[in-house]
Order: structure tokens, then C-alpha cells, then sequence
């Protein structure tokens, strides 16, 4: 990274942005209005969830999402507020997300971005005072301004994404993305109602000894899964697995580890979403330095084919993705 633009901890996430885009001599500023925009909803975000227990937006909305997951009230009421931060920041033609079925067209025909967001990560954990996140991908169109979005548009490989990034709403509220220059981290101050540059570049540790894996699921797990579990038990690695995509990721991003969400016999493609949480975090992580793959692909080089589909996730320090891709490749020679 060129260090005339390293910037000091305790720069705002607006100059950090202004700052970055001017090292870019032809950006236009839409991406970083655009950025602002969902630091913005996260700051209201970050709000309601803080204070869920003193009002009545705890437990189940009544309601399933396209998944045939009961959504929980915090769910729809953080859908609502990133989808009106978009559409009211006018840089976004097309949002795909979490919960709503279909895309959803902003009317912003001039956008030049697509989002797919997953506006509350970690949903089994919002009413009990767990961290919880947001996970965000942003695309540039391939479809001429002036329309809406297309399907196109929408189902782009991780590749091609401009921007990516989360929000994890924990002990302190982060904003951490990458907008293909590095990763950079951002602690809210709500006496302030600032984000402030806190984790510059962040690197992730080539290994670790964490893993974050479903063990209630073990014997489901494909073979190679299976012998890597135990192989981190014969090191003596810890499991830690908090059940928040968001929070077990930021943990291992930082100190090293990995996260597994393979195929099992209830989610036979795995659990997670490509579009919204498997490639905005993919992003982030080989871009400090990690990897991510579904076993057998790099996740990001994935073509998708639905908005809502389904993949493995290992995900974290190379080296233990590396492994891990071993324990895989040797039972399909196996096999
Ligand atoms: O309970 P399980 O099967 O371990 O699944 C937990 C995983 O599911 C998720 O909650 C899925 O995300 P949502 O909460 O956004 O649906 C991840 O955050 C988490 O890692
Ligand atoms: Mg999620
Ligand atoms: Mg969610």
C-alpha cells in the first residue's frame, strides 16, 4: 500500500474516505457517497440493536424469508433501514438482500452500483445479547445507466466486486471493508456518532490455532472435514464458535484461525450465501491476506446462478484453508 496515504488512527471514516478517493484520479465520488451511505444505516442499525431490550423488536417478525428462516423483527427492521439508506443515497440501482425474495429495484435508474446485503448476520443470536453484523458486496452495473438493474447485473462472480465489507455490532461497533486496496477497520464512538479509523491494513496471521465449526453437525460432515476436525484436536487447537458468521470471522480475521461451514446432511450446499456473505468476506479476507474457497473453488472465482444460493465456507488463514483443501482433495482420490 503507497504509505503517503497511510492515515493515522483516529481519522474519521469520512476523511479516510475523501482521502483514498482522491489517490484515484478519475473516481467520481459514487462509491464513496456510497460507502458514507452504509455507514450511515449501520450508525441506526447499531442504535436499535443497543437498545432492542427496552423496546418491543426483540423475538420472531412472524414471518419466513425466501430461506424458510423465521425472520427475527430486528431482521426486517435493519432490512428496512439499509434498503431506504441505498435507495435515499441514489448510488445504488439495484439491492439484492437476505430477505426479500426478488431484487429490489431503488428507482435510482442513474446507479451505477448493485448491493447484496445481509442485513443482520447471526439472527439465532440478536435476543441474546451475542455480536450480530451486517455483511455488504458492491458491483458496478454491466448494464447501461439510465434502466434498472438487471439479473446481470446482480449475479456477478466475487471477482468483480468494487467493494465489500461488514459491520459487526459487538462489545464495540466496527465497520471493516476493502475496496480492493487493502482492509481497513472502524470503531464507532456513539458520543460522537463517528467511525474512526482503529485497524489499519489489517493482515491476517498465515495460521492460527482456532477453529470455528458446527460440531453438532459432525457426523454429517464430508470426510475431509471430519479428519481436519480431529487433526486440529490432536494440536491441541481451540474451538470457538459463537454462531455469528460476522463475529467468529472478525476474531479469526485478527488473531488467526479458520471458519468451516461445510456441506452436511440438513444443508447439503452448505448454509451460507454466496452473494451476501460468502464473497464479501472472501474479498476481505485474501485481501489481508487469507483465503477462501468451498473446498474445491476459489469462492470468489464461483459463477452465480441464484441470488439466494447456498455454499461451503472455509474460510481464514491459508495455511489452515490450505490444509483443510488437503484433507478434501485426498478423500476424492480416495473416493
Ligand atoms: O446455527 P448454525 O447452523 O451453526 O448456523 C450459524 C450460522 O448461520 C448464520 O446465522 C447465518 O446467517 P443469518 O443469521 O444472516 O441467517 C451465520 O451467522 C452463522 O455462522
Ligand atoms: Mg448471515
Ligand atoms: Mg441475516
Amino acid at each position: 500500500m503507497n504509505d503517503k496515504l497511510a492515515l493515522p488512527v483516529g481519522t474519521t471514516l469520512d476523511r479516510f474516505i475523501m482521502r483514498k478517493q482522491e489517490a484515484f484520479p478519475y473516481a467520481t465520488g459514487e462509491l464513496s457517497q456510497l460507502l458514507r451511505d452504509i455507514a450511515l444505516a449501520a450508525k441506526i442499525v447499531n442504535r436499535e440493536i443497543n437498545r432492542a431490550g427496552l423496546l418491543d423488536v426483540t423475538g420472531a417478525y412472524g414471518q419466513q424469508n425466501v430461506q424458510g428462516e423465521d425472520q427475527q423483527k430486528l431482521d426486517v427492521i435493519a432490512n428496512i433501514r439499509f434498503i431506504r439508506a441505498l435507495r435515499n443515497g441514489g448510488e445504488v440501482c439495484t439491492i439484492i438482500s437476505e430477505e426479500e425474495d426478488d431484487i429490489i429495484q431503488t428507482g435510482n435508474i442513474g446507479g451505477k452500483y448493485i448491493v447484496a446485503i445481509d442485513p443482520l448476520d447471526g439472527s439465532s443470536n440478536i435476543d441474546v445479547n451475542v455480536s450480530i453484523g451486517t455483511i455488504f458486496s458492491i458491483y458496478r452495473r454491466v448494464s447501461e445507466q439510465g434502466a434498472d438493474g438487471t439479473m446481470e447485473d446482480c449475479l456477478q462472480k466475487g471477482v468483480r466486486q468494487v467493494a465489500a465489507g461488514y459491520v459487526i455490532y459487538g462489545s464495540s461497533t466496527m465497520m471493516v471493508y476493502t475496496t480492493g486496496h487493502g482492509v481497513n477497520g472502524f470503531t464507532y464512538d456513539p458520543s460522537l456518532g463517528e467511525f474512526f479509523l482503529s485497524h489499519p491494513n489489517i493482515t491476517s496471521p498465515e495460521t492460527g490455532s482456532t477453529y470455528s465449526i458446527n460440531e453438532g453437525s459432525f457426523n454429517s460432515f464430508p470426510e475431509g472435514v471430519k479428519q481436519y476436525v480431529n487433526y486440529c484436536k490432536e494440536s491441541g487447537y481451540s474451538a470457538r464458535y459463537i454462531g455469528s458468521l460476522v463475529a467468529d470471522f472478525h476474531r479469526n480475521l485478527l488473531k488467526g484461525g479458520i471458519y468451516i461451514y461445510p456441506a452436511t446432511a440438513k444443508a447439503p450446499n452448505g448454509k451460507l450465501r454466496l452473494m451476501y456473505e460468502c464473497n464479501a468476506l472472501a474479498f476481505i479476507v485474501e485481501q489481508a491476506g487469507g483465503k477462501a474457497t468451498n473446498g474445491y473453488q476459489r469462492i470468489m472465482e464461483m459463477q452465480p446462478t441464484e441470488l439466494h444460493q447456498r455454499c461451503p465456507l472455509i474460510i481464514g488463514s491459508t495455511e489452515m484453508v490450505d490444509k483443510v483443501e488437503e484433507y478434501l482433495k485426498s478423500e476424492v482420490e480416495v473416493g
